[in-house]
């Protein structure tokens, strides 16, 4: 049987190629005379129809990011860098054409992003969508965009849920791998110099961790469930109707441990810390500007808030300048801190920690520590048995008991040392020291503390009882008594 089949269909696709080539041409040559004869101006208004013809006959949508917040503004705008952030991080396995940039304040200083004209595939809740990166030539200011584009069909769970986690998740890994930043606030004479900021910015990289601190562990779960509480609880502050803030009071004798637990919680949190030095302000209105400069996600912390700030409030400035003899004290009053921390100048940024340290806590005005403007007060105190094992844990790596423990647990119960000191016994000062001299070290100071207290006390004794053999009111002896 004879085979015709074969030519005839080959035949078949040359004609219908040369077809396509004379309708190539024919069109070729209809968008040469557009071109040349149709104004420029109609251009864009035909492009403009063509866009809306396809828009309407494809089953896609389109949503469109542009890079810089406005055309003035170079800088990136935040949902386009969480975005880009998020699909760094979860998308790019598929892609084969990657864009490294080195990215300031990060933990990973490289980072591999998409390039442009790049496409990318996500899936959200079973379904795709995707993301392609381009600038748009005709744009005067050569913008670069991000488009998702995505089946009509899922339109609200893609605007309501997709874009929500996308912006959300990008945000969590950005603020994850973020380098903290410690902020210092400069002399208001210095904010107009040219390159000059009210804050002075360093990287902060305290190693302190909750784990390292040394108190005891029921005190320190309740402050790490009171921070991840308030960490989540955007919208409970926002149903209340709060400022999403919350102040700490830390309060205890020198070198237990305050500044210590300020750089655990800004570990712990990520936050970057603005430590406020309030003698260095001149009056409520630079509180006020410096509080509007600070970022959100962020702690404040006033050291010694005792020693900075005049607690009565009821000075007034006159009396103030002839008491300094010069005027050039701070003018920050009570009522000015008052309303810092109430949150009538930081309504603008939320998500925020203000932490006060006091070794006195009985000085401090009541109305600044009332709850409500310091919520939690947290006390800190001396090195207990418990503290003592952490910090055993931090400086030797010790888990399990020790001979020595038992003596230690009873002198730590009747001896007041702070863990600044301890921590000090714990120390090796040579090569050859091990964990038991050092432990040594440590029993011999806090027998050394105790011989001392019990020599104070048994003089304070024989005092009073002289003073009573003198005649003297019981009243007067009780009087004297404390001033020991
Ligand atoms: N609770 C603690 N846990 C771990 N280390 C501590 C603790 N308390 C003190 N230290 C150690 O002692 C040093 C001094 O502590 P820190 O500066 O935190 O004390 P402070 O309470 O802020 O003192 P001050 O009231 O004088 O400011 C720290 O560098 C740390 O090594
Ligand atoms: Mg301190």
């Amino acid at each position: 049987m004879k085979n015709i089949g074969l030519p005839q269909l080959s035949q078949n696709r040359i004609a219908r190629k040369k077809e396509l080539w004379s309708i190539l041409a024919s069109l070729m040559f209809l968008y040469g005379i557009y071109e040349k004869f149709v104004p420029y101006h109609f251009h864009k208004l035909v492009r403009k129809y063509i866009q809306k013809f396809i828009g309407f006959m494809s089953p896609y949508m389109h949503i469109t990011f542009p890079e810089s917040v406005s055309r003035q503004c170079l800088q990136r705008s935040d949902a386009y860098s969480c975005i880009l952030t998020y699909l760094s991080a979860n998308s790019l396995e598929n892609s084969k054409r990657l864009k490294a940039e080195v990215v300031a304040n990060s933990q990973t200083p490289l980072v591999l992003t998409m390039e442009d004209a790049e496409e990318i595939e996500d899936k959200f809740q079973g379904v795709k969508v995707w993301w392609f990166s381009h600038n748009t030539p005709n744009d005067s200011n050569d913008k670069i965009y991000l488009t998702l584009t995505f089946h009509k069909n899922y339109r609200e769970l893609i605007t309501t849920s997709y874009i929500k986690h996308v912006l959300e998740e990008g945000k969590a890994i950005k603020l994850k791998n973020r380098k903290l930043k410690l902020y210092t606030n400069n002399p208001s004479n210095d904010w107009w110099k040219p390159r000059s900021s009210k804050w002075s910015q360093t990287t902060f990289e305290h190693p302190a961790t909750f784990e390292t601190l040394a108190m005891d562990q029921e005190k320190k779960e309740e402050i790490i469930d009171d921070l991840i509480k308030f960490k989540s609880g955007k919208d409970y502050y926002a149903k209340v109707g709060k400022a999403w803030k919350r102040g700490y009071l830390l309060y205890g004798p020198p070198g237990t441990g305050k500044s210590t637990m300020i750089s655990a919680i800004a570990n712990f949190m990520n936050y970057n810390v603005y430590d406020l030095e309030l003698t260095t302000i001149k009056d409520n209105n630079e509180l006020k500007r410096l509080l509007i400069a600070t970022s959100s996600q962020s702690i404040i912390v006033i050291e010694d808030i005792d020693c900075s700030i005049d607690l009565t409030g009821q000075r007034t400035k006159d009396e103030k300048e002839d008491k300094d003899g010069n005027g050039k004290e701070s003018n920050v009053t009570l009522s000015g801190l008052l309303n810092f921390i109430d949150g009538i100048w930081s309504a603008c940024g939320s998500e925020r920690i203000i932490i006060f340290t006091t070794n006195f806590v009985d000085k401090l005005d009541p109305a600044l520590i009332r709850r409500g403007r310091m919520d939690k007060h947290i006390e800190m105190s001396y090195c207990s048995y418990q503290a003592f094992k952490v910090l055993a844990k931090n400086y030797w790596d010790n888990d399990s008991d020790h001979v020595l423990f038992p003596i230690i647990q009873k002198l730590l119960g009747e001896v007041n040392m702070t863990p600044s000191d301890v921590a000090e016994s714990l120390m090796p000062k040579s090569n050859t020291e091990d964990f038991e001299a050092c432990l040594k070290n440590l029993i011999q100071s806090l027998e050394s503390v105790k011989k001392k207290e019990e020599e104070e006390a048994k003089k304070k004794e024989v005092q009073l009882k002289a003073m009573k053999a003198n005649g003297k009111s019981a009243e007067e002896v009780k009087d004297n008594g404390a001033i020991y």
